[in-house]
């Protein structure tokens, strides 16, 4: 039962893997759909073919799992935090030994290459080898008060806790929502994606094989009807939510009925402000980091990159021929950096971006196309050639960007040929492979520039001067910033968005906040002094 679907993975290869298992979990066991009547295929976004079926869990199936799971929490949560520690230290170890098998079937069902799933499946099980560290320091504080009265605090879990997750990094997220809700004492009910509905239950075996109580991470199926059940259920005290911001408005909207606590790790459109001091090589790899991981579909990707006028042409001259040379196709291949986009509407929707992008004015310095791998298998995946939206073309492909910079970037009627801050390129989330590249003079003006935006995930800056990098960090409204890299994400810091791109975090110590309530008992040591 509990492994036959990553046993199959050693000798699966794209295209070949069907999965019938059931999707569900809870009770501590695989659970069967009660109807298939809604049933919708899930894609293997690499050949376009039907992985799976994905059949929503209705009012009945989300209310077992819920009640399965408050029973799990009714154990969980008496337990010792070094006793739930030594637990999830042995899910960590479990998930470690079978990293290769879990990341398979994630790049199968996501898209993902197979270096960036087992990139992730190890973030995976440092999250929850993080937050064992951490289940045995849950503290609160004692207060002495007069009279030899005292108070203490104690930090207890919220109960049943709800993740949603999108479809980007399906375990990380699956993980980065448990690690800190189980550290705390809670159970936790997850949903995944509907497209990628694969791993999560993957993760549900893993912790009920280490030891939690059956019912301690359950997971039901569905889309949108299924996640506003959740959201609206009288047991569940908190929602964790990740996904777009409309969709986080209504899960903040359902959760306020019964006054739910809410996090919302949401969308963004990062800024990466590049200057002119910088160390060039670096600050291309930044932005190609920044932008092409995951297909371009990561919240947190600095997808505006401005780039300070007189380093533009060497700049443009760099990141555009690296990104031609990015190898799109097989994500189960090794030498694979680009697989395909997550389903064929997603891959539309980018494309459409891009010919948006065309006529509004901006130029197409690479890619921006539907990309048909040569291998026959991979005919009906969702590939597009990874793209770079900016100035001239002729200025990259004659190899005279150097030579040609000072005239061409000093004029005025360049401006046209640029990307803008008005065009939709430039304001709104693509989640695909599409950077878009804009020059800019001033540090005060780009700084105003990168802030001019209803989100706030995420921003960089390359630069050599440290008094100007640190200064730059201050001003973004952004809930991260790196300086002279990017999409550094380890599990020790807090992630997590300013202004419409979420509240809340996610990893590092301050999470513990998000899954836990303080509760202050007051001792009295001598006699009730009563007015009445
Ligand atoms: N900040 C972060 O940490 C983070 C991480 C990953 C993705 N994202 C964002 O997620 C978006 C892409 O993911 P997506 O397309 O899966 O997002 P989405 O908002 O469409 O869906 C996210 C999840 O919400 C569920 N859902 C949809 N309607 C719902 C409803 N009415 N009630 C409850 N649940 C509902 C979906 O089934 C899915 O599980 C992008 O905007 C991206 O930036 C943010
Ligand atoms: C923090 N991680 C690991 C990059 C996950 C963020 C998910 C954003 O799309």
């Amino acid at each position: 039962m509990a492994q036959s679907t990553l046993d199959s993975m050693p000798g699966a290869s794209t295209g070949t893997v069907v999965i019938t298992e059931p999707l569900n979990f809870w009770g501590g066991k695989r659970v069967k759909p009660r109807e298939e009547k809604n049933a919708e295929p899930v894609f293997e976004p690499a050949t376009g073919r039907v992985l799976c079926q994905m059949v929503p869990c209705g009012a009945e199936e989300v209310d077992e799992a819920i009640q399965s799971a408050y029973a799990a929490y009714q154990k969980w949560s008496k337990m010792a935090g070094m006793e739930r520690a030594r637990v999830m230290l042995e899910a960590a170890r479990i998930i470690r030994e079978r990293r290769e098998k879990i990341a398979k079937l994630e790049a199968i069902n996501n898209g993902k290459t197979i270096t960036e799933a087992l990139v992730n499946i190890d973030i995976s099980w440092k999250s929850i080898e993080y937050y064992a560290g951490l289940a045995g320091t849950l503290a609160g504080q004692h207060i002495q008060l007069p009279g030899g009265a005292f108070a203490y605090s104690r930090r207890e879990p919220l109960g049943v806790c709800v993740g949603i997750g999108a479809w980007n990094f399906p375990f990380v997220i699956a993980t980065m929502k448990s690690a800190p809700a189980l550290a705390c004492g809670n159970a936790i009910v997850y949903k995944p994606s509907p497209m990628a509905p694969v791993t999560a239950v993957i993760l549900a075996e893993i912790y009920k094989e280490a030891g939690v109580p059956d019912g301690l991470f359950c997971v039901v199926q569905g889309g949108a009807e299924t996640g506003s059940l959740l959201c609206h259920h009288p047991k569940v005290a908190k929602v964790s939510f990740t996904g777009s911001v409309p969709t986080g408005k209504k899960v903040m909207e359902m959760s306020a009925k019964s006054v739910k606590q809410v996090t919302l790790e949401l969308g963004g459109k990062s800024p990466l402000i590049i200057f002119k001091d910088c160390e060039l090589e670096n600050a291309v790899k930044g932005a190609l980091m920044a932008n092409f991981l995951t297909q371009g579909q990561v919240c947190c990707n600095g997808t505006r990159v401005f780039v300070q006028r007189e380093i533009m042409p060497q700049f443009l001259e760099e990141v555009v021929k690296r990104t031609k040379a990015i190898p799109v196709g097989d994500p189960l291949l090794g030498s694979t950096r680009m697989g395909p986009l997550i389903s064929k509407p997603q891959l539309e929707k980018v494309l459409g971006f891009v010919s948006q992008a065309k006529k509004e004015g901006a130029r197409v310095l690479c890619g921006g196309d539907p990309f048909v791998p040569s291998d026959p298998k991979l005919k009906g995946g969702y590939f597009m050639s990874p793209c770079v939206l900016g100035t001239s073309n002729t200025l990259v492909n004659g190899g005279t960007a150097h030579a040609q910079s000072a005239l061409f970037f000093n004029t005025q009627s360049l401006s046209t040929d640029n990307c803008r801050d008005d065009m939709t390129c430039v304001k709104e989330e693509i989640f695909g492979p599409v950077m878009s590249v804009l020059p800019f003079d001033t540090e005060e003006e780009v700084i105003q520039r990168a802030n001019n935006t209803t989100f706030g995930l995420a921003s960089g800056v390359f630069t050599r001067d440290i008094s100007r990098a640190h200064r730059v960090a201050a001003s973004m409204e952004a809930g991260t910033c790196f300086i002279n890299n990017y999409n550094i994400n380890p599990i020790e810091l807090p992630f997590g968005g300013y202004k419409m791109s979420g509240f809340g975090r996610e990893n590092g110590q301050v999470t513990i906040e998000y899954y836990s309530q303080l509760k202050t008992v007051v001792v009295e040591m001598g006699d009730v002094e009563s007015l009445f």
